[in-house]
C-alpha cells in the first residue's frame, strides 16, 4: 500500500480559496497512491479561531466538492483532512471527510475532544459522539481521529474494537509541543498494533508555528517515516498484513481485562 501525507503549510499570506485549489492540484498529483492524507483544518488553520465562522462551510460546500473531484481525477482513496462545517442548525463542527477513489464520501467524522479548554475550539465547536472506521475494500480499515484526540486512549481502543488496521490522524499540532505528537503516535501505534497515519501543517498561523512533523509508524511502534518542520510531501510504502502478523506474534491485545472495579480504598 502507498500512502501520501500532505503536510501543508498553513499561513495567512494565502486565501482559502487560493489554498483549496492548490491542494486540490497537490492531491491530483498522487495518482497512483493508494491514500492521500491531509492535515486538519487545512483551510484556515486549527488555530485560527476567528476564521472559523467566516470559512465555515456546510457538509457538501466548496472544499468538499474540490476534494471529491480531485479524489476522483486521481483514483485515490482521500482522507481530506477536517474542515469547518455548519450543520443546518449554525452549530459548527470539527469535521472530517473521506472520499472513495470514485468520489463518493465514504466516510465524515466529527472530532470527539475538542481543543482549547475554556476558550477557541472547545467553545467554538459542537463535539461529535461517533467514532468512525472505514473499509478499504481488499486492502485494510481505516479508523480516524483528528489532533487532540491522539492524546485519548479509550478512543482509538473503540476503533480497533471496531476493526482498525490504520490509524488515520490529521492535526494542526503546534511545534511547543511537538515531543508529545511524536511520542503519542507511536504510543497508539505500539499499544493498538496498528500502523498510524499522522499528518499535521506547516508554517505559522493566528501566531502559532505549526509543528509539521507528520509521521507513520508501523504497529511494532517503528518509525517508517517522519516529515521534517517545512510543507512536505511524506510518501510510504507499507503491508497492511503487517497488523494481523504483528498481532498474531505478539498477542497482547487478547491479555486485555475488561470491566475492572473501581479501586477500593
Ligand atoms: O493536544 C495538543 O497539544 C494539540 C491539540 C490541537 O492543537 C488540536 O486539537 O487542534
Amino acid at each position: 500500500m502507498r500512502a501520501s501525507l500532505l503536510q501543508i503549510a498553513v499561513n495567512e499570506d494565502e486565501t482559502v480559496e487560493a489554498r483549496r485549489l492548490r491542494v486540490a492540484a497537490l492531491v491530483r498529483e498522487q495518482a497512483g497512491a493508494d491514500l492521500v492524507v491531509l492535515p486538519e483544518l487545512w483551510t484556515t488553520g486549527a488555530f485560527a479561531f476567528e476564521a472559523f465562522d467566516a470559512a465555515a462551510e456546510p457538509l457538501r460546500g466548496p472544499t468538499y466538492e474540490a476534494m471529491a473531484k480531485a479524489a476522483s481525477d486521481a483514483g485515490v482513496w482521500l482522507h481530506a483532512g477536517s474542515v469547518p462545517e455548519r450543520d443546518p442548525d449554525g452549530r459548527l463542527y470539527n469535521t472530517s471527510l473521506v472520499f472513495s477513489p470514485a468520489g463518493d464520501l465514504a466516510a465524515s467524522y466529527r472530532k470527539i475532544h475538542r481543543f482549547g479548554f475554556d476558550k477557541g475550539e472547545a467553545v467554538l465547536m459542537g463535539a461529535g459522539r461517533e467514532p468512525v472506521t472505514v473499509r478499504l475494500p481488499d486492502t485494510a480499515t481505516l479508523g480516524v481521529a483528528t489532533c487532540y484526540d491522539l492524546r485519548f486512549p479509550e478512543l482509538f481502543r473503540a476503533l480497533v474494537d471496531a476493526g482498525a488496521e490504520i490509524l488515520v490522524v490529521p492535526a494542526g499540532w503546534p511545534e511547543r509541543r511537538r515531543a508529545h505528537w511524536t511520542l503519542l503516535a507511536q504510543a497508539r501505534a505500539v499499544e493498538n498494533q496498528a500502523f498510524v497515519l499522522a499528518c499535521g501543517t506547516a508554517g505559522t498561523h493566528a501566531g502559532v508555528p505549526q509543528a509539521g512533523h507528520s509521521i507513520v509508524v508501523d504497529p511494532w511502534g517503528e518509525v517508517l517515516a517522519e516529515a521534517g518542520p517545512d510543507e512536505e510531501i511524506l510518501t510510504v510504502e507499507f503491508d497492511p498484513a503487517k497488523v494481523a502478523r504483528t498481532r498474531e506474534q505478539f498477542p497482547a491485545l487478547k491479555d486485555r481485562v475488561l470491566g475492572l472495579e473501581p479501586p477500593r480504598g
